[in-house]
């Protein structure tokens, strides 16, 4: 066996392909209906949320860009053109270019850069991080972030004409000034459980209720004047000193004041504040139309002063080491000693689930946890008791199979987006958590793997839970739609971002060796590949006998290297296909959660089995240290997300300190079909991360490899002619199908007869597939699809009780061996 952990995979060179084309924005939507307050709908080739016909939808408000700052030195010149670019004197020590666009490339291997590279991460969004040049670009979310952090526009323009080359443009430090000038001076801050927009300056607020959205918004429906309060110092959080009044209503004053009114006088030198009370449902609407109306709405929560809210007892057990960008990450978030809301990204496997758990040890107020399943909301339980000292009886977990409160005034809540969402009428058991839920005021709300959710769910999320502090976590701030923007308004700005490179050279991620595979199409599949529509199109690629064989060169090239490999792919029927002739397991939507747990453990723990097939059912929150090597035969069209939440299930590898050690990532890709195209889109992110995919276009030796797959033209005939039957059933489209429901991952997308992501209509079973007609009507679309689905598992099930395989042959002999294992060790 090959010791050499860094070699790869013996072949014919390729190019490499670092640095491809630009990603395309695919159209998608998600399933519920929202109020409609926002539009851009001509973009899309489906119906969005909110969208009920195009005249309900109003225009989705502009927000500011450096475009509304034009960079004109001459007439006709923009802002590409560098040919009247005033160089600094010095510029050879400066590490920075800046360009009229808000562009800032940063020469990375620069002596300086790392001091530059401070700024930037503050300043900018990154946009691509490779090896030598990065690239990062102002924007007004970017801007806001920086600002909320403590610099004042002055300071970042200053600090820019140090790093910078070239004099910084013009309109770039108007840009600037101009979004440092209206930030912070609105407030939504939430006071015994209610909400208000606040500000210092009485014309601010009247710009804002005279915009009708916001207006509409008013708990008092616009029937009461604003509020006046005085409040301490400069941050007015909800510790108000004492208040003067002119015109609120009793309530609201003795909600601004507090019930206590004791130190009136104490406050009487600090700044008077306007607010009005917003309906709780509108929160997110009100902070998109600040936003809109370039006033954005800070949320800051002032914890140390929040006598109100009981506290909790939690804290890091001595010897928790918190890595350097988790740091990081909680110094953006608690930087002026309040608690800014907001989204850390970091890469899979960087330890997110600790950052949450050291905010809320930071807060020490009563938590609420979002996860995605019941699966991960018992593993954030888990992770509380490992990394804390809270006390088990303060945790409550609220799932689809334990619904328990904590028992004290506060304690941390574990639930999934589904739980808060659903709409069903409750009773019992969950009548009593949601009202815990909902009823109460929340210190800090973690909601992770934040990009996968429609932006309905946390529109609704936000309306029901009422959290001084949300923190967003997740790898990867990306949909294929344009709904990423919209987190900043209904969570906040993003905090912090990590580089992929710099983690995994400091050890806290795997390095990977990304590769193309590419696999030509035998003649007579080309053609019917040709021939198919573009549905069917994807299982010709999937299914081609050349990719079969590549897959299985890999599988044993890497079994004899003794790695552990995970196959991905998105085509259920191919899925089977491929893991019953290699004998191998496989997992997807329709196996069941003992099966799961039983199929996971043998991979994890025994060394009979190496390799597993995954659906998609894997792409995300799968912790399986052991795996060394991916291998992707097919994928979910050009989604970049997926491609890199699939690269992270090796970054978590164990042995990633060994040295010289390398994980592996295999993306085989039918050549010169559409997979080609989508396989370059979905590659982007992992690109701009610093990551450069190798082409493979031959495999050494592949055709002498013993006991080859599809080897004779009878037997690449045979595989077609199989094909050709299912690409005539519809059968496994439903099966997709029903797999794209089952995961929030996908936030409720699907696919349309193009090809192309578009709206799902309604409930689960609805949208158009290519289904038969007469099946649509007949509703023999599911019937098919049970019936396949219990075919499966039929199959399954039977080779587990008939261990006739070699597969379950070697199950039953490492059983048997372990038996014996315990036996011995009990008698001896
Ligand atoms: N500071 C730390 N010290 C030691 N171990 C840590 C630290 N932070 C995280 N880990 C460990 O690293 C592993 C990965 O952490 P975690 O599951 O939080 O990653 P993640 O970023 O949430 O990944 P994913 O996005 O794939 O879910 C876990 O086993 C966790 O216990």
């Amino acid at each position: 066996m090959p010791s050499k952990r860094t070699a790869p995979p013996p072949e014919t060179p390729g190019a490499s392909k670092a640095g491809k084309a630009s990603p395309s924005s695919s159209p998608r939507s998600c399933t519920r209906q929202s109020t409609p307050t926002r539009g851009s709908a001509s973009k899309l080739d489906g119906p969005r949320e909110g969208r009920k016909g195009a005249a309900a939808v109003a225009e989705r408000p502009r927000q500011l860009d450096i475009s509304d700052f034009p960079y004109l030195l001459r007439p006709a010149q923009d802002s590409r053109d560098f040919t009247a670019l005033a160089l600094e004197p010095g510029q050879q020590t400066r590490p920075v270019w800046i360009a009229g666009s808000g562009s800032l490339i940063l020469e990375a291997f620069h002596p300086l850069a790392a001091h530059a590279r401070d700024l930037l991460v503050a300043i900018a969004e990154p946009m691509s991080r490779p090896a030598l040049v990065h690239e990062y670009r102002l924007t007004v979310h970017s801007l806001y972030a920086a600002v909320a952090a403590g610099l004042t526009p002055g300071d970042i323009i200053a600090a820019l004409q140090r790093w910078c080359k070239n004099k910084v443009p013009p309109n770039v430090a108007r840009f600037i000034q101009q979004c440092g000038k209206s930030y912070g001076k609105v407030k939504l801050v939430l006071r015994k459980a209610r909400y208000w927009l606040e500000t210092a300056d009485p014309a601010v607020l009247r710009v804002l209720l005279q915009d009708p959205e916001i207006a509409r918004c008013r708990a008092d429906h616009g029937t009461q004047v604003p509020a006046v309060i005085a409040a301490e110092g400069a941050g007015y959080g909800p510790s108000l000193l004492a208040a003067s009044q002119r015109g609120a209503t009793p309530e609201a004053s003795s909600l601004l004041h507090g019930d206590d009114d004791d130190n009136d006088d104490d406050g009487a030198n600090g700044p008077v504040i306007h607010a009005v009370q917003i309906r709780d449902d509108k929160v997110s609407a009100v902070a998109e139309r600040c936003l809109a109306l370039r006033y954005p709405a800070l949320e800051e929560y002032d914890f140390r002063n929040d006598h109100v809210n009981a506290d909790l007892d939690i804290d890091l057990r001595p010897g928790t080491q918190i890595r350097p960008h988790q740091e990081q990450s909680l110094n953006k978030m608690f930087g002026n000693g309040r608690a800014k809301s907001g989204i850390v990204v970091l890469p899979c496997g960087a330890g997110k689930t600790l950052v949450g758990i050291a905010a809320a040890c930071t807060i020490k107020k009563g938590v609420v946890v979002l996860a995605t399943g019941s699966i991960a909301a018992v593993q954030w339980r888990d992770e509380f008791l490992k990394w804390t000292n809270v006390d088990p009886a303060s945790i409550a977990l609220f799932v689809s199979g334990e619904k328990s409160p904590f028992a004290g005034s506060t304690g941390v809540l574990i639930t999934t987006y589904a739980m808060v969402t659903n709409t069903r009428a409750r009773a019992g058991e969950s009548a009593r958590m949601i009202e815990l839920l909902t009823t109460r005021e929340w210190g800090l709300m973690v909601l992770d793997e934040v990009h996968v959710a429609p932006a309905q769910t946390f529109r609704t999320v936000v309306g029901c839970v009422k959290a001084h502090a949300k923190l967003g976590l997740t790898a990867t701030l990306l949909r294929e739609d344009d709904r990423v923007d919209d987190l900043n308004f209904l969570i906040g700005p993003k905090l912090y971002e990590a580089s992929w490179l710099e983690l995994s050279q400091q050890g806290h991620i795997a390095r990977v060796q990304c590769a193309e595979v590419w696999c030509p199409m035998p003649s007579e599949f080309y053609e019917q590949y040709l021939r198919a529509g573009a549905r069917s199109r994807p299982l010709f690629c999937a299914m081609n006998p050349t990719k079969f064989q590549a897959c299985q060169y890999l599988i044993r090239y890497h079994e004899s290297r003794g790695d552990k490999i995970i196959v991905f792919s998105d085509n259920v029927y191919a899925l089977e296909v491929y893991a019953k002739k290699l004998m191998k397991p496989f997992l997807y939507g329709g196996t069941s959660n003992a099966e799961r747990q039983e199929v996971l453990d043998y991979f994890r723990n025994s060394p009979d089995c190496s390799t597993l097939f995954l659906s998609k059912i894997g792409d995300t929150s799968l912790d399986l240290p052991e795996a060394t090597v991916l291998i992707q035969i097919s994928a979910q069209y050009g989604s970049r997300r997926q491609e890199a939440q699939r690269l992270g299930r090796v970054l978590r590898a164990k042995r990633r300190n060994e040295e010289g050690f390398n994980a592996f990532f295999y993306s085989l890709v039918s050549k010169d079909t559409v997979e080609m195209v989508y396989s370059a889109k979905r590659q982007v992110f992992l690109v701009d991360q610093g990551y450069a995919f190798r082409v493979i276009t031959q495999l050494k030796n592949i055709e002498d490899m013993p006991g080859l797959a599809y080897a004779t033209p009878q037997a690449r005939r045979e595989l077609l002619r199989q094909v050709l039957a299912e690409a005539e059933s519809s059968s496994w489209r439903a099966e997709e199908e029903k797999e794209a429901a089952g995961l929030l991952a996908d936030g409720n997308m699907f696919y349309s007869r193009e090809g192309r992501p578009a709206a799902r209509q309604g409930g689960s079973k609805a949208g158009p597939t290519a289904g038969r007609i007469s099946s649509a009507v007949s509703g023999g679309r599911d019937m098919t699809y049970h019936d396949q689905k219990k075919r499966a598992n039929k199959v399954f099930t039977e080779q587990k009780k008939a261990p006739h395989s070699n597969f379950f042959k070697a199950i039953a002999r490492e059983k048997e061996r372990r038996k014996k294992q315990v036996d011995h060790g009990s008698s001896a």
